[in-house]
């Protein structure tokens, strides 16, 4: 079988865009969009990729930066497909292996966008980072680095200033990685010019994200690359939806530059209704139904959808409890929620619970915890299902042994490894042996992992305790199947 690099081209346009990630998930959004908006002759601009962190880069080495996505699902009510073969990535380089490479980005002329998918774990201020490491460890400290070069190299001309759009699922993602720039700035004692160049000449915009990529799709990969004729390891699929939502702190000189049929880009002043919508429902429906999902015996997210216990689980928590506290109109939201339960519905794609199981307790707290307060103050008692969704991370943390340092769950025999923070996988692995009841109100109480202390909610931690007594006894499946009957 051919192999994707046989379909490379030679780059025709220059660096517009550095990117730090390398994920699924810039893959099949903003590179696809980007590609498709050189081909529609809107850009004209490639994309170098910067690995944020230590690793291989073999895969697009071996391909020569050239990968497919693929789109399916639904559009407007008709089957949409789409395999794109991706030629706008003209360099990807490791941080700490090229360095010097990396930092030469930065005396491009050409240059004009960062963009970056570091992971919720990404954007952090860390103040034991140095300016002569090469380079340093976070992503804002190397950001700071990068642009300090910059800075130095066009001896802070104002027209060399760039459009930073981080896509990190964060609230005012924007806005917090420029104040960890300026924080690095402080902390490194550069002059006073460079954080005004940073302020008067670059444009930080927030920006809400919303596309499931799903990645490589190991299940299917032998029947689509016959399909396609060539092979390709860093063929990445996704849905058709695709909405990226921006709110740039200054209005922008122009519009942004890309387009395509699959991908709206909205420019608001005004990004939190969007946000708050998009992530209580789509990713709190995730984060709520997943871990008990999982231990009651599913793998994937359309499963859940067909499976008339689960569906009616899904659908409670979310009419009741998620959509009757988001801004919206009760209209509007039921709207989007419909739209959310189709999209999970999509047949074409393979939505691994486990993938979004990947750091539960951050994701808990930001995705479910906002919601759930809403709803305590509003009905003065805890939401239950949403209760519950904390009984089943406990659950699906507490299923298993701590092995060297990985928490290894059990779902009926079946081993599968927990990951979330080091020090969320240390107090649950060595606290496996305490009995439910003083487990669930210790962990409640870590203001470290939930901003808060959980147990002042009336009730948390007795339904917690009664839901997890109930899931041991009866087993995950049984209990939801009891649960979503009362
Ligand atoms: N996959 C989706 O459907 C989807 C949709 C919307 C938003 N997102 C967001 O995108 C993020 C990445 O998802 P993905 O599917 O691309 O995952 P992935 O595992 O394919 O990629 C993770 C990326 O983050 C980088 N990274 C990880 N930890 C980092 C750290 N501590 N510092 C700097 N960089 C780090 C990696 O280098 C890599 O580029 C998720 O956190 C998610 O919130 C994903
Ligand atoms: O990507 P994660 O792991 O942060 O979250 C899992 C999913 O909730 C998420 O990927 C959604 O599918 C996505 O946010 C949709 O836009």
């Amino acid at each position: 079988m051919k192999t994707i690099k046989e379909f490379y081209k030679k780059p025709q346009n220059p660096i517009k865009v550095i990117q730090f990630g390398e994920g699924n998930f810039m893959r099949g959004f903003i590179d696809y969009l980007i590609d498709v908006s050189n081909e529609k002759g809107l850009f004209q601009g490639d994309v170098a990729i910067v690995k944020p962190r230590k690793g291989t880069l073999e895969k697009f080495n071996e391909q020569k930066n050239v990968y497919t996505v693929s789109l399916r699902g639904l559009k407007d009510g008709k089957v949409y497909v789409e395999n794109r073969l991706v030629h706008c990535i003209q360099k990807v380089i490791g941080s700490y292996e090229q360095y010097d490479e990396f930092m030469a980005l930065a005396k491009l002329d050409s240059l004009e966008y960062v963009v970056s998918n570091t992971t919720e774990a990404g954007i952090v201020y860390d103040a034991t980072d140095v300016l002569a490491a090469t380079p340093p460890t976070s992503y804002p400290a190397k950001l700071t680095k990068f642009l300090y070069e910059r800075f130095q190299a066009f001896h802070g001309d104002k027209a060399k200033g760039l459009i930073l759009l981080p896509l990190e699922l964060i609230e005012g993602n924007g806005q917090k990685l420029k104040e960890c720039i300026l924080g690095y700035s402080k902390l490194w004692q550069l002059e006073e010019e460079f954080a005004q160049w940073i302020c008067s000449a670059n444009t930080f915009c927030d920006t809400l994200v919303d596309r499931i990529v799903t990645g490589y799709p190991k299940d299917e990969v032998d029947e689509l690359q016959k399909k396609f004729g060539y092979r390709d390891d860093l063929l990445t699929a996704a849905e058709p939806f695709g909405l990226w939502v921006v709110e740039p702190e200054r209005d922008l000189a122009a519009q942004l530059p890309w387009s395509s049929d699959t991908i709206s880009i909205v420019l608001t002043k005004d990004l939190k209704p969007y946000r708050d919508t998009k992530v209580r429902i789509l990713n709190g429906t995730h984060t709520s139904m997943v871990l008990g999902a999982y231990l009651a015996g599913h793998d994937y997210v359309r499963q859940c959808m067909e499976d008339e216990t689960m569906y009616k689980f899904i659908s409670k928590t979310v009419m009741t409890e998620i959509v009757p506290t988001v801004e919206l109109s009760k209209e509007e939201a039921v709207q989007f929620a419909n739209s959310v339960f189709e999209r999970f519905q999509n047949p074409f794609v393979k939505h691994a619970l486990l993938s979004i199981a990947l750091n539960s307790v951050s994701k808990w707290r930001t995705r479910i915890l906002p919601t759930f307060k809403d709803h305590y103050r509003a009905q003065h008692s805890v939401p239950k299902f949403l209760t519950f969704s904390f009984a089943a991370l406990i659950a699906f943390y507490r299923s298993g042994s701590f092995i060297n340092g990985e928490l290894i769950g059990s779902r009926d025999g079946e081993a599968y490894v927990i990951q979330d923070d080091p020090k969320v996988m240390e107090f649950i692995g060595t606290r496996l042996d305490k009995p439910v009841a003083e487990f669930t109100a210790l962990f409640a109480k870590q203001t470290e992992f939930w901003g808060e202390d959980l147990t002042t909610y009336d009730g948390f931690v007795d339904e917690v305790s009664k839901d997890l007594t109930a899931i041991k006894t009866l087993g995950m499946k049984q209990f939801i199947e009891q649960f979503v009957s009362e």
